[in-house]
C-alpha cells in the first residue's frame, strides 16, 4: 500500500463501515414489512410504476406474485439494480419515522471527518444511490458496540454525512459490478483521479481483486460478523479490522490522511 499517493478514498457499506446484521436483520426485513401496503396502496401509481416496469415479467402478473419474488431474490440476498432501487425506496419511511438508524463501526465517524479533510470519500455499494442518501443522512451519533454487534445507541441523535460525500455516490447502475476492474476504473474517471490514487476498502475480496486489477490501492475489512477469510486471501491481500489501521499505516509512510 502506497498512502503518500492516495487523494480519494472510496467505501463499501456492508461488513465495511457498517455490520453485515444492519443490512440483514434490520433493512431488509423492514422493506419486506412495508412492501404489502405499498403494493396495495400503489400498484398502479405512476411513482410506484417506475420501480416496477424494470422487475422480471411473472414478477409483474400481480402484487402476490411480485411480493413473492421481492421475498426470494432478498432472501438470496441477489443484488440486483431492480430491487435495489426498491429497497431504497421502502427504507425511506423507515429513516423518516426513526424505525431504525444508521450503525456505524466507532472508528468509522473519525476516520471520515479526519480524511475528508485531505481526500475526496466516495461510496461504492450494491444499494442504490438514494439508499446511500438515506443510509448517511441518518446515521446514529452513537453506538453501542457489544461483541460481534454495533447498534444505536438507545436515543442517539442523528447525523448527517452526506457533507464529507459531496454526491461522490456509486452504484451498480452508475458503476457497475463491484466484482469488475471496469467499475473500478469508471470510478477512477469521475473522481477525476488516475487508479492508483484511489484507495478502496471493502469485506468482499473479489470486490478487493477488482479494484486492484484496476491499479487501484485496495484493502479487506473484516470486522466482527463478516464471512471467515480464506488462508489465500489472508496471505495475498492486505486485511485490516479497523479504518484506524489505514491511519497507523499512514503515519509510518509519512502520508497525510
Ligand atoms: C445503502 S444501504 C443498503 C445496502 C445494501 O442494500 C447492500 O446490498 C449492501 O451492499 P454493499 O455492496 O454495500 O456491501
Amino acid at each position: 500500500m502506497d498512502l503518500t499517493k492516495v487523494k480519494a478514498i472510496v467505501l463499501d457499506i456492508e461488513g465495511t463501515i457498517c455490520p453485515i446484521s444492519f443490512v440483514k436483520d434490520t433493512l431488509f426485513p423492514y422493506a419486506l414489512e412495508a412492501l404489502p401496503k405499498l403494493l396495495s396502496e400503489k400498484w398502479d401509481d405512476p411513482e410506484f410504476k417506475k420501480y416496477r416496469e424494470d422487475f422480471p415479467d411473472e414478477a409483474k402478473v400481480s402484487p402476490e406474485a411480485f411480493q413473492a419474488h421481492v421475498q426470494d431474490i432478498t432472501k438470496k440476498d441477489i443484488k440486483v439494480a431492480y430491487l435495489k432501487n426498491l429497497q431504497g425506496h421502502l427504507f425511506r419511511t423507515g429513516y423518516e419515522t426513526s424505525a431504525f438508524s444508521t450503525p456505524l463501526f466507532p472508528d468509522v465517524i473519525p476516520a471520515l471527518k479526519t480524511w475528508s479533510a485531505h481526500k475526496d470519500l466516495a461510496i461504492f455499494s450494491s444499494g442504490s444511490v438514494d439508499a446511500q442518501k438515506l443510509f448517511l443522512a441518518y446515521v446514529a451519533e452513537d453506538v453501542v458496540t457489544d461483541g460481534a454487534s454495533t447498534k444505536p445507541a438507545p436515543g442517539s441523535k442523528t447525523v448527517d454525512l452526506n457533507g464529507l460525500f459531496d454526491g461522490r455516490l456509486f452504484d451498480t447502475v452508475n458503476a457497475g459490478s463491484k466484482v469488475e476492474r471496469e467499475s473500478y476504473v469508471k470510478i477512477a474517471k469521475a473522481l477525476k483521479r488516475k487508479e492508483e490514487e484511489v484507495l478502496f476498502l471493502s469485506d468482499n475480496v473479489n470486490e478487493v481483486r477488482a479494484a486492484l486489477h484496476a491499479g487501484l490501492d485496495a484493502a479487506v475489512v473484516n470486522r466482527p460478523g463478516n464471512a471467515p477469510l480464506s488462508m489465500e486471501d489472508e496471505n495475498d491481500l492486505l486485511v485490516i479490522e479497523s479504518l484506524d489501521e489505514i491511519k497507523h499505516i499512514a503515519e509510518l509512510e509519512g502520508a497525510e490522511l
